[in-house]
């Protein structure tokens, strides 16, 4: 047999046991790791690629002209361990005929039932209704007090119907949503599993009462969500991001909460990540990343959803019926 070139792969995270096994049975990798489980520093991450034939990175890393250089014309491959890839300069990757490697579709369940989880949280108020009973905020039930937002009956707006905003869709629809819109670059043939309807941005914006984003960060998506995005949105929306934080503007998303242009919003992404603590957006109680309404007004809601109350064990009450 031939000689076996051994391939230098660096990789900039501590990973699963079952990874390091794979590369090190593979016998012909002499593999170095950035063994820990904090992202690797910048310089560390330029002075570990020199040279490398593969590079197996994470989200926290940005793959960008400079640390493709770094390598040098050794690099072959680059894994990245997300489902997104925003984080890597596709463009400059490409060019130089280096292979990507991505793990789509490992986190759709994972991130549907999130959305789903914080959906839900968000619009029945449930972080606030567990600080009112652990400060003893819950003084008597009161009809109007922590009013939330249903699903029953109302229109969901997906923003971007890939692979997870499918996911979402299929799990929202038996909540009893009235109309399901969805927009993006084209329409989907498999959207008529959920009945989705697909609309140009600013009819489901304006006609939704959850407006759901679940979209790559492109630069056509960057910055999407802007004051001219929330300003057409009903004052009785929540808003939840699970796709990626730069999709936002978050100084505009901080107007239209304090403003009460609309009404509630669950972030399970932001920029940065975490926020610092002193950031204006965690201030908010309708902002949950987990965070809800100084500007929630009673009167904004809808009248089936003044008749839910979620605070401690109390779950809902309806209206009596005559018997
Ligand atoms: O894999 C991804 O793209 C993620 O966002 C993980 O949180």
């Amino acid at each position: 047999g031939g000689r076996t070139e051994i391939m230098k792969v660096f990789i900039t995270r501590r990973i699963p046991q079952e990874g390091m096994k794979i590369l090190s049975q593979a016998g012909v990798c002499k593999v170095s790791l950035w063994d820990s489980d904090e992202p690797v520093p910048r310089v560390e991450l330029l002075k570990g690629v020199e040279g490398a034939h593969g590079l197996l990175c994470l989200l926290s890393d940005k793959i960008d002209t400079e640390v493709l250089d770094a390598a040098g014309p050794n690099l072959k491959v680059i894994s990245t361990l997300s489902v997104g890839f925003d984080h890597m300069a596709m463009d400059e990757i490409k060019k130089r005929g280096v292979r990507v490697g991505y793990t789509p579709d490992v986190l759709t369940d994972a991130t549907a039932e999130l959305t789903v989880a914080l959906l839900l949280a968000t619009a029945r108020r449930l972080p606030e209704g567990v600080v009112e009973v652990k400060n003893g905020g819950w003084s008597t039930w009161k009809p109007l007090w922590l009013c939330g937002y249903g699903l029953s009956g109302s229109t969901v707006g997906v923003i971007g119907l890939g692979r997870i905003g499918m996911a979402i869709a299929r799990r929202l629809n038996p909540f009893g949503v009235k109309r399901l819109l969805y927009s993006g670059r084209t329409a989907k043939s498999y959207a008529a599993e959920v009945e989705g309807e697909y609309v140009p941005l600013d009819t489901l914006v304006s006609e939704s009462d959850f407006v759901v984003v679940s979209c790559a960060l492109t630069p056509e998506t960057q910055g999407l969500c802007n004051k001219d995005f929330f300003s057409k949105m009903k004052n009785t929306a929540v808003f939840i991001n699970t796709s990626r934080g730069a999709v936002v503007n978050q100084e505009d998303l901080y107007q239209a909460l304090s403003s009460g242009q609309i009404a509630c919003a669950g972030l399970d992404v932001t920029t940065p990540e975490p926020l610092p603590t002193d950031h204006p957006l965690l201030t908010l109680k309708n902002c949950g990343e987990y965070m809800e309404t100084q500007g929630w007004k009673p009167q904004t809601a809808r009248p089936h959803d003044a008749m839910h109350v979620v605070c401690g064990c109390e779950a809902s009450w309806t209206y009596c019926q005559i018997l």
